[in-house]
């Protein structure tokens, strides 16, 4: 795949987002600004604009308030040729065009952009669910097979929940089956991703600065060739719950630090690096798999970060072919510098650049 550059970004009733157009040049581009003016809600929208898809919660909750749909728009440059990405969101369902044409989710370039977010440090102190989500995410948009094989799965869970919780014992038999080929399907995928995930966010941890070793293991509620197996054996315990307990939908990506578990013992600045590293690792894996690095979107570069890891990110973004890096402060080498307040950005000329 070719290099995806995002030209110009449009927003309407997004979040705080006044109406807008926004150019960005390749290279850094910097946004700054005090603390509440739209900095995230702007790389929110670009992320979603490339990709289709939205790190927050709910779909609703990227909506002005007060009204009932929001738009984005990305301009973007592929392969040469420029195409119009645009997303449409109402209450709880969300539209995609390429070039005015309706597409599904997939049909977006899937290697298009990484988000790194202060809230990433989720990642390491949050549940379970928020690792597998990370998983979940990286790989669905490494192979477009992991992402379908995944909503198949997901559906069959919730279908086979729904037989357990009426007590359908014999129900339960039609479900194994297609469950137990679709989770070994996971399972294997994720086998394969996760050394190479391991080894990428481990380089980048002692890059960083980290001087405990970083450990990134897949923990596995089932055994890919005994999982049909594995779910009889718990039938019983399975319809007292109404839950499917075991597959790929209960595993975690347990993350250690100097054979420590992270969410446990890491500080908070270990922590928060751990999760660089492990967006790093998405950004490389993204890298490898389409041959051209993806459009890096840096939020809030300053955020409990020393020195060292600052000058990391300030590093990476320029390393790439784009990038848009927010905070209070300016970061400094960037192509353009955009001043944002209360949810619009004013380029900063040559001329301005100093004084504010
Ligand atoms: N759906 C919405 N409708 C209206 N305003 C919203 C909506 N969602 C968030 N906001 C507002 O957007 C504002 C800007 O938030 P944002 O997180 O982008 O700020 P920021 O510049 O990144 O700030 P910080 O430096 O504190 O991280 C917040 O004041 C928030 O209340």
């Amino acid at each position: 795949m070719s290099r995806v550059r995002l030209c110009k970004l449009s927003t309407l009733n997004y979040r705080n987002l006044s109406p807008d157009t926004l150019d960005f040049p390749a290279g850094v581009t910097g946004v700054w600004g005090e603390n509440g003016a739209g900095k995230t809600n702007l790389l929110e929208a670009a992320y979603l604009a490339l990709t289709g898809r939205t790190e927050a919660g709910r779909l609703e909750e990227l909506i002005l308030a007060g009204q009932t749909e929001a738009y984005v728009r990305a301009d973007v440059l592929e392969s040469g040729s420029l195409s119009v990405q645009e997303v449409g969101i109402g209450r709880g369902k969300r539209q995609l065009k390429v070039d005015g044409v309706r597409t599904r989710n997939g049909d977006l370039p899937r290697g298009s952009a990484v988000l790194f977010r202060p809230e990433d440090s989720e990642l390491v102190f949050g549940a379970p669910s928020q690792r597998r989500g990370y998983l979940d995410s990286l790989l669905s948009r490494l192979s477009a097979r992991y992402a379908e094989q995944l909503s198949r799965y997901e559906r069959t869970v919730s279908q086979r929940n729904a037989a357990l919780r009426e007590g359908q014992d014999w129900a339960l038999d039609v479900w194994d089956e297609p469950l137990g080929t679709l989770g070994r399907g996971i399972m294997e995928f994720r086998q394969r991703a996760a050394g190479r995930l391991e080894e990428l966010a481990q380089g980048a941890n002692a890059e960083l600065g980290s001087r405990k070793t970083l450990r990134v293991q897949l923990t596995e509620s089932a055994d890919p060739e005994r999982y049909v197996e594995q779910l009889r054996a718990r039938r019983a315990e399975e319809l007292a719950r109404g839950l499917t307990l075991t597959g790929p939908h209960r595993d975690d990506l347990a993350l250690s630090l100097g054979d420590m578990s992270a969410g446990t013992y890491a500080s908070r600045g270990e922590g928060r690096t751990a999760a660089l590293a492990l967006r790093y690792a998405e950004m490389q894996l993204l890298t490898e798999r389409f041959g051209e690095p993806p459009v890096l979107l840096i939020d809030d570069w300053t955020a409990e970060l020393d020195p060292q890891r600052r000058q990391f990110l300030l590093d990476l973004a320029a390393s790439v072919p784009q990038a848009i890096v927010t905070g209070t402060e300016r970061p400094p080498g960037a192509a353009l510098l955009l001043h944002a307040a209360a949810g619009r950005f004013s380029p900063l000329t040559e001329g301005n650049r100093d004084g504010r």
